[in-house]
């Protein structure tokens, strides 16, 4: 049996339409869904293996990308949402009732990924948004329950599908962070 990782991922990455105009991501309640307007294509999709970023049921890895915060808006049923954790980076606003992560925000503005909100592009009601590129975080899913001695065979999956492993985030993602840190050194 190959290993499950997420459901939009365990039959092979569909890739994205290389024309996504954007979309609506909608909850899980089958009553009062919350739904968030999304403007554009999303970038950095990635599988996240932290313990922090949401994940379907049955899930070891979230699926999650970004998008300029500006093209985001909450289009319906906003009351349901709160901030699981206020003092973490990313603010993530989730649904009270089903529990589903809608986006996640930085208000630091001296952070790196400032401007960038991060989505589940699975929630999207509309096909087409750009596919995973990498597996970010994988060691964390130790953090989550999976035992040392499955890593093997999860990396193995992960690259069978395309997506490179990385215990942090992607080589270009930490050199992005790296030069905004050396940016702010310097100032
Ligand atoms: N090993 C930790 C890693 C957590 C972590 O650093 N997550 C990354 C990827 S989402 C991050 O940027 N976190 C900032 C935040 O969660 O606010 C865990 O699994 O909880
Ligand atoms: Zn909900
Ligand atoms: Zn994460």
């Amino acid at each position: 049996m190959t290993v499950a990782l997420h459901p939009s991922i365990d039959n092979g990455i569909k890739q994205g339409s290389g024309h996504f105009a954007g979309g609506t991501l909608v909850c899980k309640c089958s009553d009062h869904p919350v739904k968030v307007g999304v403007k554009g294509d999303v970038a950095h999709n990635h599988a996240c293996g932290c313990t922090k970023c949401w994940k379907p049921q049955g899930a070891t890895f979230a699926v999650i990308a970004v998008v300029p915060r500006q093209n985001v808006t909450v289009l319906e049923n906003g009351d349901k949402l709160q901030i699981v954790d206020p003092s973490a980076v990313i603010q993530r606003h989730a649904c009270k009732a089903c529990g589903t992560h809608m986006y996640g925000r930085i208000e630091n503005k001296n952070h790196a990924f400032y401007g960038l909100d991060f989505i589940h592009p699975e929630l999207f009601q509309e096909q087409g948004s750009q596919a995973p590129q990498f597996a970010a975080f994988v060691s964390s899913v130790i953090e989550s329950g999976v035992k040392p001695e499955e890593m093997a065979g999860i990396r193995s999956r992960l690259k069978e599908l395309g997506l490179e492993p990385y215990d942090c985030l992607s080589p270009a993602l930490m050199d992005a962070i790296a030069t905004h840190s050396a940016k702010a050194k310097a100032a």
